[in-house]
């Protein structure tokens, strides 16, 4: 199948004023403006089949946005091409538009003191859908969502969690199929994260939507997404597996431990790199291939009460990757 989404040397230059500090540099700047250019993208490229999900990774101010806002043609391009669904972004056709969808975390569409329902109502008006089929769309995005009768009440009445569930069922009734999502669990608290990322799998799976995915929660891109881009300072540097994102740049994961009793840093060596170590509670890194022989020791040799493993953040990772350096 041919690549829903398509990237070539994608590039983005931002003209931003450059202002000396102090007064003399304000009015000199009034005077004479001078611009500096940020190099937001730099010729990226990538394609996605259809129905894969995504992951977008990367630091704060890497480019991620940036990139969505030309592949949704909210910005053009200053070089490269896009295409997405077989249509160029920026031209905004009717077409394109009813094919995919934008969802940024820390934005709203549904209106604050209005019933989701009613939002909806409107959208559905947008998109053309008659009042039968936008209700059955909306019976069914909401049961998937387990939204019951949430969409009755005025939005600024929902939990975050509800709103972020009802913002999505908003972005999804005219069953886009390519989703761009920019942090689409910014904020909200572990069960409603763990609800969108089931309800992002169910829609990807039931419509063979394709997915590309900002986040800064790992538990996102682990659960959702076999494949990553990374980028960094506007450059691609990674494309690949998360497998292999993981074990090129975290090939350890982290083990708290409580124990019983208190151990010396030094009785705790053999087991990891000891990474804290407060009374009777201790966090290790452990190399991954070590990991269940090390637990299976710790078992058997040290009295532990609790114990848990997890990945590393992937700030933690990405930061390893911008200290190695480009990887592509
Ligand atoms: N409209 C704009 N004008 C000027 N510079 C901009 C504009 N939008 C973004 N930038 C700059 O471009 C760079 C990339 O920003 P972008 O928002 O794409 O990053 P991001 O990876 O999405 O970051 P975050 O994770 O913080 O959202 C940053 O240096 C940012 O300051």
């Amino acid at each position: 199948m041919p690549p829903i989404i398509h990237v070539q040397n994608l590039s983005k230059v931002y003209p931003v004023a450059d202002k000396e500090p102090g007064l003399v540099g304000t009015l000199r700047h009034f005077f004479r403006r001078q611009y500096k250019l940020i190099e937001a993208v730099q010729q990226v490229s990538f394609e996605i089949e259809p129905g894969a999900v995504v992951g977008f990774l990367g630091a704060n101010g890497a480019g991620k946005t940036t990139t969505l806002k030309m592949l949704t043609g909210l910005i053009y391009p200053s070089a490269g091409t896009v295409a997405v669904a077989g249509f160029v972004p920026f031209r905004r056709e009717r077409d394109f538009l009813n094919k995919i969808t934008l969802v940024m975390g820390q934005k709203q569409q549904l209106i604050w003191d209005l019933p989701a329902l009613d939002s909806l109502r409107v959208n559905a008006a947008v998109y053309g859908l008659s009042d039968a089929e936008a209700a059955r769309r909306v019976g069914e995005l909401a049961e998937m969502l387990a939204l019951g009768d949430k969409l009755n009440q005025p939005v600024r009445k929902l939990s975050l969690g509800e709103r972020m569930k009802a913002e999505l069922l908003a972005a999804l009734l005219h069953r886009p199929q390519v989703l761009f999502l920019d942090e689409p669990t910014l904020g909200l608290d572990v069960n409603a994260q763990t609800a969108v990322r089931a309800f992002l799998k169910e829609y990807n799976t039931r419509y063979g939507a394709t997915v590309l995915l900002t986040s800064h929660y790992m538990a996102d891109i682990t659960a959702l997404c076999e494949r990553v881009l990374l980028i960094h300072l506007g450059k691609l540097i990674y494309d690949g597996s998360l497998d292999g994102l993981l074990n090129r740049f975290a090939p350890y994961r982290e083990v708290r431990a409580e124990f019983g009793r208190a151990y010396s840093r030094e009785e705790l060596a053999p087991y990891g790199e000891v990474e804290m170590l407060a009374e009777c509670e201790a966090r290790f890194l452990v190399e991954r291939d070590e990991l269940v022989h090390t637990v299976g020791r710790m078992l058997a040799e040290l009295q532990v009460v609790d114990l848990e493993v997890s990945d590393p953040p992937i700030e933690e990772v990405i930061g390893k990757v911008f200290l190695t350096g480009s990887v592509a």
